[in-house]
């Protein structure tokens, strides 16, 4: 497989005393699934952000075979790297149908309607009230909503901040699910950041485990498929709630 991202010796401060990530180097291999594990203020949103271009790091970050650390945001998403934030940052008043327009603003109007159709078939709870004011979904369904906003832009490798955060454990597995469907479907990579080991591991090929901004650790999800060696990553790298 080609590195599709990779990111070397990165390191994010704010401000001048406050560093956020420090030194990490991972790469995102094409068509996979790589998630950043680690509790709350590890990096992870650090990193994801680093990446999208919307916090300054410093170190190398490298997409399809070119630098990208110098470009803006904007120009990062036009080579097909889609960031889906932590919170979803939906557009309440705006129709569930126009926050996904918006999503593909940049594309052209055939391919537009074309993305929106998938989109809808791929989270038929959204379809249904594609006219309707995106401030009415539910919880998981503004998630969907979210990552269908996302996929609208054509992403080569889609940014997930926490996609499970504040859904109940169904509309998690119904997220994930439908996630694993895209992958299966096209040639999209996905970098994922979560807390939960469980949920990750229904979707990545490898995990990256993270600690006071450093990586402390790296598994392959089929080097945890047994409870044992699952129960000792988490107990390594995690803590007990990592582990529901
Ligand atoms: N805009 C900011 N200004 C100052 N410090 C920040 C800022 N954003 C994050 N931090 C700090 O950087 C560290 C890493 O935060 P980050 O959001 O990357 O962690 P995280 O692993 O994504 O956490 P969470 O799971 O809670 O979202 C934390 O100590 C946090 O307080």
């Amino acid at each position: 497989m080609t590195e599709l991202l990779s990111v070397a010796s990165l390191s994010v401060f704010y401000g001048a005393n406050q560093q956020a990530v420090e030194g990490v180097s991972f790469a995102v291999p094409s068509g996979s699934v790589v998630a950043l594990l680690g509790a709350n203020g590890a990096g992870k949103s650090s990193i994801m952000k680093a990446v999208a271009g919307l916090v300054r790091g410093t170190g190398a970050l490298t997409f399809d075979g070119e630098r990208i650390d110098g470009l803006p945001a904007r120009e990062r998403v036009a080579r097909g790297i889609v960031y889906v934030p932590e919170g979803r940052e939906i557009v309440g008043d705006l129709t569930v149908r126009e926050n996904l327009v918006l999503g593909g603003y940049n594309v052209p109007a055939a391919t537009r309607r074309t993305r929106l159709e998938m989109v809808l078939e791929l989270f038929p709870e959204i379809a249904g009230k594609a006219n309707g004011g995106a401030w009415r979904l539910s919880g998981g369904e503004q998630q969907m909503l979210a990552i269908g906003r996302g996929l609208m832009a054509g992403p080569r490798l889609l940014l997930l901040d926490e996609p499970s955060l504040g859904l109940a454990p169904l509309l998690v597995r119904r997220v994930f699910d439908r996630l694993g469907t895209i992958r299966g479907e096209s040639e999209l990579a996905i970098l994922l950041v979560e807390q939960n080991l469980r949920m990750t591991m229904r979707l990545a090929d490898e995990i990256h485990f993270l600690r006071g901004g450093r990586l402390i650790g790296h598994k392959r999800a089929e080097d945890l498929k047994d409870e044992t060696a699952r129960q000792d990553a988490v107990d390594a790298y995690l803590g007990a709630a990592a582990a529901e």
